[in-house]
């Protein structure tokens, strides 16, 4: 019987989305479009007793410089499954800074719980799980969904099961600066933020990553989101010829094309990355 079990999902800078609200968590969620990128959450979960999250961000280098203990989403999932365990989960990546790391590590843990304690739940299973937890802590609406698989994508529908349209571009650089947490849950609690939302939304699909950065800057400028230091940075992008948005819902920016890097460079630590090639898998380690 093994004694741990490892899964790791990438995570998801959401360009622009919409709240979509259902009877059930399972049939709330958002519309919208966003990158899942090759950083992520790494999820590790052990027997135990008792359950217990230890969340642990590490530096480029590998060493832990945040260590959390305790996580009302993924101890929620513990709960619902009726199981205990111990959950380790490590990422890179800011947490609150809109890269998606609470969808990343509800879906990573949710599927080291089901290996460890071989609950037999379909992929669909552990994604309605995951994505029940975030929509009743208001951690996010449609990264879970987007997280199931890599690429930029455009969700037509609310929950995991909605149409979703993937384009894969390998090795596209996708570049971000965070300039300070954001809660999302501040935001998707507000009424009148969500009705700016809703007001500020675009119609259609993008194609293609150029077109997915037009969509979301038309979105973040029509939403009364953008703080100052994001404006900053934006105007630094505008200036430069690279294409850039904010990061939903953080307190930063995402940026794309030549240049884009060493724009970002000037306001704070950047964060280099990938689109995914592939969504929540258990890794070759
Ligand atoms: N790596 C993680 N491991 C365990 N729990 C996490 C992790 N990241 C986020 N969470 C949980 O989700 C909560 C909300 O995170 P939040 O949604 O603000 O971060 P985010 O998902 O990075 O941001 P966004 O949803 O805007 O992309 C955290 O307070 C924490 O309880
Ligand atoms: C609400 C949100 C922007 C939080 O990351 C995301 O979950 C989304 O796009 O639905």
């Amino acid at each position: 019987m093994d004694t741990t079990a490892v899964a790791f999902c990438p995570g998801h800078i959401s360009g622009y989305f919409r709240r979509v609200e259902g009877d059930t968590p399972a049939t709330t969620g958002s519309i919208g479009a966003g990158i899942v990128v090759d950083e992520g959450v790494r999820a590790e979960a052990a027997r135990a007793e008792t359950a217990s999250v230890t969340v642990r961000r590490r530096s480029r280098a590998g060493a832990v410089i945040e260590t959390m203990t305790g996580s009302p989403p993924v101890e929620y999932v513990l709960e619902r499954l009726g199981v205990t365990a111990a959950i380790t989960t490590e990422c890179r990546l800011p947490i609150g800074a809109g890269f998606g790391m609470s969808a990343a590590a509800l879906l990573a843990a949710t599927t080291a719980i089901n290996r460890l304690h071989n609950l037999g739940l379909s992929a669909g299973e552990v994604a309605a799980f995951a994505h029940e937890a975030e929509v009743v802590h208001r951690t996010g609406l449609g990264d879970v969904a987007a997280c199931r698989g890599g690429g930029f994508v455009c969700r037509k529908g609310p929950g995991i099961d909605a149409e979703i349209v993937r384009h894969y571009e390998p090795g596209a650089v996708i570049t971000a600066v965070t300039l300070g947490p954001l809660s999302t849950a501040s935001v998707l609690s507000s009424p009148g933020r969500m009705e700016a939302i809703r007001a500020a939304y675009p119609e259609g699909c993008p194609e293609t990553l150029e077109e997915l950065f037009s969509f979301s800057r038309g979105f973040a400028e029509k939403s009364g989101l953008i703080s100052p230091e994001v404006r900053s940075v934006l105007a630094a992008c505008d200036e430069a010829g690279v294409l850039a948005s904010m990061t939903m819902l953080g307190n930063g920016v995402f940026a794309y094309g030549e240049g884009a890097e060493e724009t970002l460079a000037a306001f704070g630590e950047v964060f280099v990355l990938r689109t995914a090639d592939r969504g929540v898998h258990i890794p070759e380690e």
